[in-house]
């Protein structure tokens, strides 16, 4: 109960924040047209009963009462419309930017990684856009009560026995929204179905997967599999549209029988002299009020009941983020989904990062599992990279070579054991601060479609007018030439999207990449998570002898480490320190000479390489 309230609260708030002044507008013209059609009703009976006996009195009053009603509701058609879908528009601008506020401002990439956490984020943009219209379904609903309280009033004052009918009017706003409920519970569970129906299908449009599904004849394959996954989501929203439509087809027509009864016994009273031809005239004219009041509660409940979710699932991602904002400098527990645990405060409080480093990086006895499974990824590996070192980190796939590399850029927290910045905890340190202190290069690098610059400018956006700057990054990317190249130089718009941008290579775009990694001038630790993958093997050796030359200023300059991650030796060797990692363990630590002569597992994978080569 203290949960529903709290998400009432955020939907009012919400509400009232992001449009103000749609929000209360709306309120008063919705309440105000929902007496339109019980008072005009009540003007008609004054008319009613003036003309059989009661004088000119109430006619002339029933008039005023008629006239007033027309004018309300002409007054309520010119400006509601506006004002709900204003208040929608607004309401879910402001959500969207929130959602998306929140998201970014998660310091750790769990959110992205964890399957239960990416489909609860995906359901939630997906019910952007009834987020925005909370404004019109709530006020609709209470417009709608208030029409029910007066027409009961009104029918309560000719005779007690219409009030039973409001029991029998709730019967149909339970059986609506149990038909909402069901509708809602078989959408979240079909959404799965859902989200792999619109990704197989932009898979099909995707212009970098066209090739490959022509090549291995996938298109129909594809075809057919989005068929049996729409097929098996209607087959279920079908089942329980059809147990809803009974459901509600029996609370309507139980309505409507005692409403007819209700009718006759007032004629029989009518008959006896114990009611007025005004009271029969209101009872039958507001008929169709009352069953068309009670569906709309019907309605206006169950689309209370998806507007409630929708928030519930908002107020769940604000509370996500603020217990993984890492205040305090620590992460989150390792959560259950929806039980997001405030972080733990540390003591002491964030730290910020350094800006040299002394002795090195240490990693003691650190082992670590990804949120939300108990597979150890690192297994209790220690390791001291002294400052300014170059270290290579080799091994199989699956050894946990990126998974150190994302701990290093504390994405994640260890699990146990720690990461010692010159003998800190790296999880004291600010993550933001820390990240400052970075730059990086990746394998799957992102590919911003934007203008050059700007590609390489977010390497460090500080010094994105800086033309030498950009100059010297290019250089060291090995990216100059190509970008001299471009149409308009650094200022080419980039990708597919623009009819004036111009598209690149797999190598180019890793060669501005690389650029963007070097912009960043001393980071303390620079990670290149085998950034060189898609470069032919000559730039591959220049922009190693560039790099290994920069390091080295870094490690004169600030005692900066690299990080590299590489399956090719030819690099690897180069590394002052070699790490060989094995199934989440480090299974060998040297030189590359110590570690030939060691004869090991590194001399193996070295002399496969080299043979291969001869
Ligand atoms: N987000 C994730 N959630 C759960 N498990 C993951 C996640 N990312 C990686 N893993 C698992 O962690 C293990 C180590 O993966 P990692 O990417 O660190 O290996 P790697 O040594 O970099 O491999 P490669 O050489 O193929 O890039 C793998 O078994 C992988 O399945």
């Amino acid at each position: 109960m203290r949960e529903q309230v709290r998400t009432v609260g955020l939907w009012l708030m919400t509400g009232l924040r992001a449009a103000p002044f749609h929000s209360t507008a709306l309120v008063v013209m919705l309440c105000l047209q929902a007496a339109i059609a019980p008072v005009r009703t009540y003007g008609v009976k004054l008319i009613v009963d003036g003309v059989g006996g009661a004088g000119e009195g109430p006619i002339r009053l029933g008039v005023v009462v008629i006239l007033a009603t027309f004018a309300v509701a002409f007054a309520g058609t010119s400006v509601d419309g506006y004002l709900e879908s204003a208040g929608a528009d607004r309401v879910e601008r402001w959500v969207l930017s929130d959602i998306l506020r929140l998201t970014t401002h998660i310091p750790g990439i769990e959110q992205h990684e964890r399957p239960d956490v990416a489909d609860r984020l995906s359901q939630l943009r997906d019910s952007a856009r009834e987020l925005g219209w909370f404004a019109l379904v709530l006020f609709q609903l209470i417009s709608t009560c208030v029409t029910i309280v007066l027409v009961v009033a009104m029918l309560s004052g000719v005779h007690p026995i219409f009030a039973v009918l409001l029991v029998l009017a709730f019967g149909q706003v339970w059986a609506t929204s149990l038909d909402s409920k069901w509708m809602q519970d078989t959408m979240e569970r079909m959404q799965p179905y859902g989200r792999l129906v619109r990704s197989l299908s932009e898979l099909a449009r995707e212009p970098r997967a066209a090739t490959e599904l022509r090549v291995f004849g996938l298109g129909p394959t594809l075809l057919s599999r989005i068929r049996s996954l729409s097929g098996t989501m209607y087959a279920g929203e079908r089942r329980a549209m059809v147990r809803g439509l009974a459901v509600v087809t029996l609370a309507k027509t139980i309505f409507r029988l005692a409403y007819l009864g209700a009718v006759v016994y007032l004629i029989v009273l009518a008959g006896r002299g114990s009611a007025s031809p005004g009271d029969l005239a209101l009872v039958v004219l507001l008929a169709p009020q009352v069953d068309g009041a009670a569906s709309e509660a019907g309605d206006g409940v169950s689309r209370v009941g998806v507007a409630l979710r929708s928030f519930g699932r908002y107020r769940w991602l604000r509370d996500y983020a603020s217990s993984h904002s890492w205040k305090g400098g620590a992460t989150p527990a390792h959560d259950r989904l929806g039980d997001a645990t405030p972080a733990p405060e540390r003591v002491g409080g964030v730290g910020s990062a350094p800006v040299r480093l002394v002795s090195g990086i240490e990693l003691r006895d650190l082992s670590f599992a990804y949120p939300g499974t108990d597979v150890a990824v690192l297994d209790s590996v220690s390791l001291v990279i002294p400052a300014g070192t170059s270290v290579a980190l080799v091994g199989e796939n699956g050894a946990g070579k990126s998974t150190l590399v994302k701990l290093l850029s504390r994405m994640y927290d260890p699990t146990s054991g720690s990461i010692l910045v010159d003998g800190v905890p790296l999880s004291t340190i600010d993550p933001v601060a820390w990240r400052e202190r970075l730059s990086a290069g990746y394998q799957d690098f992102v590919k911003y479609e934007f203008s050059a610059r700007l590609v390489v400018g977010v390497g460090d956006l500080a010094r994105l007018d800086d033309e030498e700057a950009l100059r010297a990054a290019l250089v060291r990317g090995e990216a100059l030439e190509l970008v001299e190249e471009l149409p308009r130089g650094l200022d080419t718009q980039l990708g597919t999207r623009f009819s004036e941008s111009s598209e690149l290579s797999g190598g180019q775009w890793q060669r501005l990449a690389l650029a963007r990694a070097f912009l960043r001038e001393l980071p303390l630790v620079l990670l290149l998570d085998e950034p060189t993958a898609a470069l032919d093997p000559e730039a591959e050796h220049a922009l190693y002898e560039r790099f290994a030359e920069a390091s080295r200023v870094a490690a004169a300059e600030t005692g900066g480490i690299t990080v590299l991650v590489s399956h090719r030796f030819s690099t690897v060797r180069m590394a002052d320190l070699i790490v060989v990692m094995d199934q989440g363990r480090v299974v060998e630590v040297g030189s590359h000479q110590a570690l030939v002569g060691a004869r090991g597992r590194y001399a193996e994978l070295f002399e496969v390489q080299a043979r291969a080569y001869r």
